[in-house]
């Protein structure tokens, strides 16, 4: 078989970086790197295979990268993807669904304990040495068992952190997407819900469902006015499903009690904004599946895609868009 020529744009483990050398050549260059950048844009007119993450990939780049065969994402989202563009060439798009499922799901329901008991808070209180009594009323969290969770996007990811929620938790669960889909709990512990229904009736309303055009600003200030006053909001999906301006009114106008965010409009969170200090928010770097193991599973599956691809074989999570909603 001919040795291609692979452009690796994110760092991957240097036994999944040998994987590769063994089979094609390979240049590694991170374009969001300004010393690597001019490297990274010159090795596109002859790359066959990308492998790589987060950084977007549009039609104009795509021109300048005319052999390309295959981009192997190290993600389970492909909203950094012009996904008609890729289409058009023939491109295949690879991804890392499934190896992330119960990582994410960790770190949702984290994100539900940590701002609904108050964790960085109270750390920070002990670490500041305010700890000088008994914490009083001022500092008390609030219950998460037998509380409602609303899922917004039902797939692997919800269906890991509702398992989570209703038989860890003993919480109730709806949740929402476009297609019917079984709640895959025991009968009563879950069920669909209209959006507004779920943000009405929801303590907890995590997101965890793709960026796309139907989706991005899907809860703005309509939607934070729906929900319960004292709710709380869990964004593991991608920042700007949420418009941020809306969100900010609705923590410092008492409806939202608090929110935990992973992701953001602008990643890594810029320094002046507002959310990074906000006294209700407990912000996270875009961590959802970042553990050793995890991390390492995304790599290897992304590699095992893109050795499958450019081999000519079938490789084993090629993205393909969900069929159109009824
Ligand atoms: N924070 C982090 O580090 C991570 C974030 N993620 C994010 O989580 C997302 C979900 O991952 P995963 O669970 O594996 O993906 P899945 O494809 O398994 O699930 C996506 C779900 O979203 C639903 N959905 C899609 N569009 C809409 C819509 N317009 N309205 C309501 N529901 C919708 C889908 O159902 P239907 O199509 O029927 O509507 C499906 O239930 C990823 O796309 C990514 O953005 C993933 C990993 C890590
Ligand atoms: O956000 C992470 C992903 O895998 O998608």
């Amino acid at each position: 078989m001919s040795r291609k020529k692979v452009l690796v744009y994110r760092q991957l483990p240097p036994e999944q970086l040998e994987r590769i050398r063994r089979e094609h050549e390979v240049v590694e260059a991170n374009p969001r790197l300004p010393e690597q950048r001019r490297a990274f844009f010159d090795a596109l007119p002859e790359a066959q295979g990308m492998i790589g993450s987060s950084y977007p990939v549009d039609a104009a780049m795509l021109a300048q990268a005319p052999r390309l065969e295959v981009i192997s994402s190290i993600s389970v989202g492909v909203d950094k993807f012009e996904l008609d563009a890729l289409a058009r060439r023939g491109i295949v798009l690879c991804h890392t669904p499934g190896v992330l499922t119960e990582t994410v799901a960790d770190l949702l329901f984290a994100l539900i304990l940590g701002t609904s008991r108050r964790l960085v808070e109270l750390a920070c209180h002990v670490r500041d040495g305010r700890w000088t009594e008994s914490v009083g009323d001022d500092l008390f969290g609030w219950d998460v068992h037998g509380k409602t969770l609303g899922i917004v996007g039902y797939g692997r990811i919800g269906h890991a952190l509702a398992r989570r929620a209703a038989l860890g938790f003993g919480m109730p669960v709806l949740y929402h997407t476009r297609r019917p889909v079984d709640s895959g709990l025991p009968e009563g512990a879950a069920r669909a819900a209209a959006l507004d229904e779920l943000l009405a009736r929801s303590d907890f309303v995590a997101l965890v469902l793709p960026l796309t055009p139907q989706t991005q600003g899907l809860i703005g200030p309509r939607e934070f006015a729906l929900m319960k006053p004292g709710a709380i909001l869990v964004n593991g999906a991608r920042g700007p499903i949420v418009q941020e301006e809306a969100l900010l009114r609705a923590l410092d106008g008492g409806r939202l009690r608090a929110a935990g965010l992973d992701v953001f409009d602008v990643e890594p969170l810029p320094p002046d904004s507002p959310l990074r200090t906000h006294p209700k928010v407990l912000p996270l770097p875009h961590v959802g599946s970042a553990t050793h193991e995890t991390r390492l599973a995304m790599s290897v599956l992304a590699v095992d895609n893109l050795l499958a691809a450019l081999g000519g074989g079938r490789p084993p999570a090629v993205y393909r868009l969900p069929p159109a909603a009824g």
